[in-house]
């Protein structure tokens, strides 16, 4: 297994389908990407497009009746060696998950013990990787509590999560993520239950622990707003498809792909939509809704809902091309938007 010495995580070619009696939901169908060390690539797309399939196929956590059918999963650990997580055993996830590979959550709660301490459990986190004493874990714990910036952290340390208000308890999760300071973080929309201000603080708070710890982040996100803060690289996926892959500010200064760009018109942007006379332009939305998964048309999946579609679109699935430098588009019209 080969991977490029500035490659963390490298997905190839990746099929998660959940199987049932009549139907196969494809919610991943040949999913590819790669991971800088020490870089964000924000993984993005609307409900339902396979962001959070495609994680929980790298953490292992799929619930049956989902199932990698194909494809790798190679991640490098902290020794240099390279693993294909695609094949990887429960028992060896668990000694992966947490030490080497974290994950953070939209709801912190689904991390968090409402029966424990802060303190108590991230320093369970700790000891549960590595030989500590008791107050050796304490001393982590706080480290970590003061490390994501939870102010007076040693009065916080015997709080219990309800006594913590949404964004200090999104804190703790972190906190308890990067205890082990893994070289994975995986972020699954951690902001997205937050108010605008708290969000931003947390985003912030992320990028200045990546420069601290040096980790990696796979951010999975439907708000391109969050993009635009966090991200280096972004692959948009639509139907268990990549879309387009670039990085972040050839994105946002070019979509190649019709689904990209309605994307992007459907985020709020004061400048754009507030109209001279102080009125208000209505917010973009694209037509139509994601198809089922189970039922997908042999073309291009985005062709019903797509201002620029042509006969030849229903064809076939159009391949994943290079369409600039860096950039690469599955729309066959990729050349003349
Ligand atoms: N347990 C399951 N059984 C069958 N299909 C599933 C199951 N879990 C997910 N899927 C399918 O996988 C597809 C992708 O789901 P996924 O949760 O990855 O989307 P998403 O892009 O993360 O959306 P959201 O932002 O709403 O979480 C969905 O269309 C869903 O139909």
């Amino acid at each position: 297994m080969t991977l490029p010495e500035d490659t963390i995580l490298s997905v190839r070619d990746l099929r998660t389908w959940f199987k049932a009696k009549r139907s196969t939901a494809k919610a991943v169908d040949g999913v590819t990407f790669d991971l800088k060390r020490g870089q964000t690539l924000a993984v993005v797309g609307e409900s339902g497009s396979g962001k959070s399939v495609t994680s929980l196929s790298i953490m292992g956590l799929l619930a049956k009746p989902g199932a990698i059918e194909s494809g790798e999963i190679l991640f490098r650990d902290r020794t240099g060696s390279v693993h294909d997580l695609a094949r990887f055993a429960p028992r060896q996830f668990r000694a992966l998950r947490g030490r080497e590979i974290a994950m953070i959550f939209q709801e912190p709660m689904t991390s968090l013990n409402p029966l424990y301490t802060v303190g108590d459990q991230i320093g369970e986190m700790i000891a549960l990787h590595e030989p500590v004493s008791r107050a050796e874990a304490r001393k982590r714990a706080l480290d970590m509590l003061r490390h994501v910036e939870i102010p007076d952290a040693a009065s916080r340390l015997d709080d219990y999560p309800h006594q913590m208000s949404g964004g200090m308890r999104q804190r703790v999760m972190i906190a308890m993520a990067l205890a082990c300071s893994p070289s994975l973080l995986i972020a699954d929309e951690p902001t997205t239950a937050l108010d605008v201000t708290i969000q931003a603080q947390i985003l912030d708070l992320l990028r200045r622990l990546q420069a601290q710890f040096g980790m990696s982040i796979l951010f999975v996100t439907h708000n391109l707003g969050v993009v635009a803060e966090i991200a280096h690289e972004v692959v948009v996926m639509y139907a268990g498809r990549v879309v387009e892959q670039a990085p972040v500010l050839d994105l946002f200064a070019h979509q190649a792909h019709p689904y990209t760009r309605g994307l992007l018109a459907c985020t709020p942007d004061a400048e754009r939509d507030l109209c001279a006379d102080g009125a208000r332009r209505a917010l973009y939305s694209i037509p139509g809704s994601v198809p089922p998964i189970t039922a997908l048309p042999p073309g291009c999946a985005f062709e019903p809902r797509c201002a620029y579609r042509i006969p030849a679109c229903t064809e076939a699935l159009p391949p994943l091309v290079r369409v600039g430098a860096n950039t690469v588009s599955r729309c066959i019209r990729s050349h003349e938007i």
